[in-house]
C-alpha cells in the first residue's frame, strides 16, 4: 500500500479516434462477468462515428417513441405537443424582438421611439412568458413519464423471466443475456425516453432559430451551421474518449466490485475477521481505485484540452459570424434592427445545438443498451411454454384436465438433458406412484433423483418419454395445474426474506401484497404444518411470532440457523393442500429428534398424501412402499426394502455402509 503508484505507460488513453486498438486492463481470469456485461458495448460504441449515429438515430427514438407510447399515451403526447408549441414561440419571439429593434433604431425622438416599441415589447414579453410556461408543462410531463416508463419494462422483464421455461435458467447465454437486460439495459429504458425527448426538444429550438435566420437573411442560416461545428466536434470526441475509458477499465472495476462485495456482504465478514483478510482486501481494492483515480484524471485532462480547443475555434467562428454580420450591416444588406436579432438567433441556435448534439451521442448510446433489454425480453418470452399463457392467449389443440386428485402417477422411459451439458441426467427411467404410497428414490449423489422429481413436479419437461397422472400426460396441461397439485420440499429451499408466517404460506392464496396474520387466532392449517414440521418451536422463539421479519439486513430483522431454516421449509410444504408431496433430502440440517419426527410423520403418509421420498438417510426408507435405486441415470433396482436387501445389490451395499457407521450398539440399525 505504502509504495508509489506508477501509471503504466500502455494504459493510457491516446486520444477519442481509435487508430491503435484500444488496450484493455488485464482480464480477471475466473472472477464473475457482471462488469463485463454491465460494459458489452463499450468497444461498439469506441467504433461508432457521427455518420452511424445519423443513420440509427431515427431507429432509436422509434423505438423510444413507441415505449414512451405504451407507457403514457397523454404524457406523450404532451410532451411532444408543448415541445413543439414552445419552439414555435422561439421563433415568435425572435422575430417579434425585431420589431422592438426597429422601433428603437429608427430616427425619431427617444420618447416615441420608446413608445412606439412597446407594442412589439408586450409581444415578445408574451411570447417568451408563454414558451417559459410551454416548458415548464413539457418537463412535467416528461417527469411523469418516467416513472411509467420504469413500471412498464421492469414488469416485462419480471413476468417473462418468472414463467420462462426453466431450463432457459440452466442456458449460460440466456443468464448473460439476462443480466445485460436486468442490468445497463433497464437502466437504460427511461434514459432513452428522456433523451428522444430532449434530441426533439433541442431540434425544435434549433429549427426556431435557424428558421428566424432563414427569414431574416439566406445567408445568416450557413453562418449559424459554422459556429455550431466545433461544439459538435468536441463533444463528440469527448464522449469517445469516456467510452475508451470506461473499455480500458472494465476489468479494474470487476476486481472493484467484487471486492467491495467481499467488504461489506455480512455473509463473508466472519472469514474476513477470522482470517484476517482485511489488510489484503484494503490493499488490493486500494490498488485498484488507484489505477482507476490516473485513468480517470488522465481522460479528464485530455478532455479539458479537447473542450478548450472546441471552445476557441467556436470563439474564432462565431468572431467570422460577427465579421460577416458586420460586412453586411456596412454594405447595407440587412438592417441594423435585423442584425442585432440575428445575433440573438445565432447566440439561441448555438445553446440548442450543442444540446442537440448532447442528447443525439447519449439517445443513442443509451438506444443499444435498450435494444439489449428489447432482445432478451423478446427472446425470453419466445421461452415461454405455450401451455403456461393463458387459454385465451394460446389456443392448444388439445389442452388435458388434470384429476384434482390421482390413482396413479406413472413415469414412462424419461430421458432428460441439462441444456448445454454433455451426458444425460436422466437416460429412460420408467416407475409409478400409486395414491396414498410412499415410494423412495435413492441412489449416489448425481444420480439424478433431484432431476427426476423436478420432472414429476411438472419443473422440466422430459426430452423423451412421459408423465402420466392417470391418463393425462403433464406436457398437455398448464403447468400452473400441476404445481396446485403438488408439494415440494426442495434440497436447496430459499430463505424467504419476509415474515415466518409468509415464509410458511408463501404462495397459497398470498397475492403479494403483505396482508397480515389474523391477529387474534393463526390459520388453524398453518399451524398444523408448522406443528408437524417443528417449526412451531422455532417460531416460539422468535421476538414478534409469525410477524418476525427473517432478515437481519432489516431493522428488527431475525436470523435463523440452519437447521431452523429447514423446519420452516417442511412447514412450507406440509402446509400445501396438495395429493403429491416430493420431499428432497427433507432433513439434511435437522437435529436427530427433529429428523425421526419428521420421518415419523413421512412413514404415516403426511396426513394421506402420497409421498416421494428422496434421502440419503436410508435406514428412514425402510417404510417406504417401494424403493426405486437410481445410478448415472438409469433404475438399476426397485423393491421394498427387504426384496433389495435380499438381491444384495447397490442398494444392500449402501444401506450396509450406514448401518455399519452405527454399529451393533443401535439394534434397529441391523435391518
Ligand atoms: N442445472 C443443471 N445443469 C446442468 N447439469 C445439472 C443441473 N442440475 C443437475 N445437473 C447434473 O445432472 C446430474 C443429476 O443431478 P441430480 O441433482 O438429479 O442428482 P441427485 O441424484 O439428486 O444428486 P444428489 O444426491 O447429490 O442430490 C448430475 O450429473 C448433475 O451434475
Amino acid at each position: 500500500m505504502g509504495t508509489r503508484w506508477r501509471f503504466p505507460r500502455r494504459f493510457r488513453i491516446r486520444g477519442a479516434a481509435p487508430r491503435r486498438r484500444p488496450r484493455e486492463a488485464p482480464p480477471d481470469p475466473g472472477l464473475p462477468e457482471v462488469i463485463l456485461n454491465w460494459h458489452a458495448r463499450d468497444k461498439e460504441l469506441t467504433e461508432t462515428g457521427m455518420r452511424t449515429i445519423a443513420r440509427r438515430l431515427p431507429a432509436v427514438i422509434a423505438q423510444a417513441s413507441r415505449l414512451a407510447w405504451r407507457a403514457s399515451r397523454t404524457d406523450t403526447l404532451v410532451t411532444v405537443g408543448l415541445n413543439l408549441a414552445a419552439g414555435f414561440f422561439t421563433a415568435f419571439w425572435l422575430l417579434a424582438t425585431t420589431g422592438v429593434l426597429t422601433a428603437l433604431f429608427s430616427s425619431a425622438p427617444t420618447p416615441s421611439r420608446v413608445r412606439d416599441a412597446l407594442p412589439s415589447l408586450a409581444l415578445v414579453a408574451g411570447a417568451v412568458a408563454l414558451r417559459a410556461a410551454l416548458q415548464a408543462g413539457a418537463g412535467w410531463a416528461q417527469a411523469r413519464l418516467d416513472p411509467q416508463v420504469e413500471r412498464l419494462v421492469e414488469l416485462r422483464l419480471y413476468e417473462a423471466t418468472t414463467a420462462v421455461d426453466l431450463t432457459a435458467l440452466d442456458d449460460s447465454d440466456f443468464l448473460d443475456d439476462l443480466k445485460r437486460a436486468q442490468g445497463r439495459g433497464l437502466m437504460s429504458a427511461p434514459m432513452v425516453v428522456q433523451y428522444a425527448v430532449d434530441v426533439l426538444t433541442a431540434a425544435v429550438g434549433m429549427i426556431a432559430a435557424a428558421g428566424t435566420l432563414g427569414v431574416l437573411h439566406p445567408v445568416l442560416l450557413p453562418l449559424l451551421l459554422l459556429t455550431a461545428v466545433p461544439e459538435g466536434w468536441a463533444s463528440v470526441r469527448s464522449a469517445r474518449m469516456r467510452y475508451l475509458m470506461l473499455l480500458s477499465l472494465v476489468g479494474v472495476t470487476r476486481r472493484k466490485w467484487i471486492l467491495s462485495d467481499l467488504m461489506v456482504d455480512r455473509r463473508h465478514a466472519a472469514e474476513v475477521r477470522s482470517f484476517t483478510m482485511r489488510p489484503f482486501l484494503l490493499g488490493q481494492y486500494d490498488r485498484a481505485a488507484s489505477y482507476q483515480r490516473h485513468v480517470e484524471l488522465d481522460v479528464a485532462r485530455r478532455q479539458t484540452i479537447v473542450k478548450i480547443t472546441g471552445d476557441l475555434l467556436k470563439g474564432v467562428a462565431t468572431a467570422l459570424v460577427y465579421i460577416a454580420l458586420g460586412v453586411m450591416l456596412w454594405k447595407g444588406a440587412v438592417p441594423l434592427a435585423v442584425a442585432g436579432t440575428a445575433v440573438l438567433a445565432i447566440r439561441t441556435g448555438q445553446t440548442s445545438l450543442a444540446n442537440l448534439v448532447f442528447a443525439v451521442n447519449h439517445c443513442y448510446e443509451e438506444g443499444l443498451y435498450f435494444g439489449d433489454y428489447v432482445s432478451f425480453c423478446a427472446a425470453a418470452e419466445e421461452r415461454i411454454p405455450l401451455r403456461a399463457l393463458p387459454a385465451a392467449a394460446a389456443p392448444m389443440e388439445k389442452r388435458g384436465r388434470l384429476p384434482d386428485d390421482f390413482a396413479d402417477i406413472v413415469v414412462e422411459d424419461v430421458a432428460f438433458t441439462y441444456p448445454g451439458a454433455d451426458d444425460p441426467s436422466l437416460r429412460g427411467v420408467s416407475l409409478h406412484v400409486r395414491k396414498g404410497e410412499v415410494v423412495a428414490l435413492v441412489g449416489e449423489n448425481g444420480s439424478g433423483k433431484t432431476t427426476l422429481a423436478k420432472i414429476m413436479a411438472g419443473l422440466y419437461d422430459p426430452d423423451a418419454g412421459r408423465v402420466r397422472w392417470d391418463d393425462v400426460p403433464l406436457t398437455t396441461v398448464a403447468p400452473q395445474d400441476v404445481w396446485e397439485r403438488v408439494a415440494v420440499i426442495a434440497q436447496e429451499y430459499t430463505h424467504w426474506p419476509m415474515t415466518a408466517r409468509q415464509n410458511v404460506t408463501m404462495g397459497h392464496g398470498d397475492d403479494g401484497t403483505g396482508a397480515p396474520g389474523n391477529g387474534d387466532g393463526e390459520d388453524p392449517s398453518m399451524l398444523a404444518a408448522a406443528r408437524a414440521s417443528g417449526a412451531d418451536e422455532v417460531v416460539e422463539g422468535l421476538a414478534r411470532g409469525y410477524d418476525t421479519l427473517l432478515d437481519r439486513r432489516f431493522k428488527g430483522g431475525a436470523e435463523l440457523s440452519g437447521g431452523q431454516w429447514q423446519r420452516l421449509a417442511v412447514a412450507r410444504g406440509f402446509f400445501r393442500d396438495a395429493p403429491l408431496l416430493i420431499c428432497d433430502e427433507p432433513t439434511a440440517a435437522l437435529d436427530a429428534r427433529a429428523e425421526h419426527n419428521l420421518f415419523e410423520r413421512i412413514r404415516t403418509h403426511a396426513d394421506g398424501r402420497t409421498v416421494l421420498l428422496i434421502t440419503h438417510r436410508l435406514a428412514s426408507v425402510r417404510y417406504a412402499d417401494r424403493i426405486y435405486v437410481l445410478e448415472h441415470g438409469l433404475v438399476i433396482e426397485e423393491g421394498d426394502h427387504a426384496a433389495l436387501m435380499a438381491r444384495g445389490g447397490l442398494y444392500a451395499d449402501l444401506y450396509s455402509l450406514q448401518a455399519a457407521a452405527y454399529g451393533a450398539e443401535d439394534p434397529q440399525a441391523a435391518g
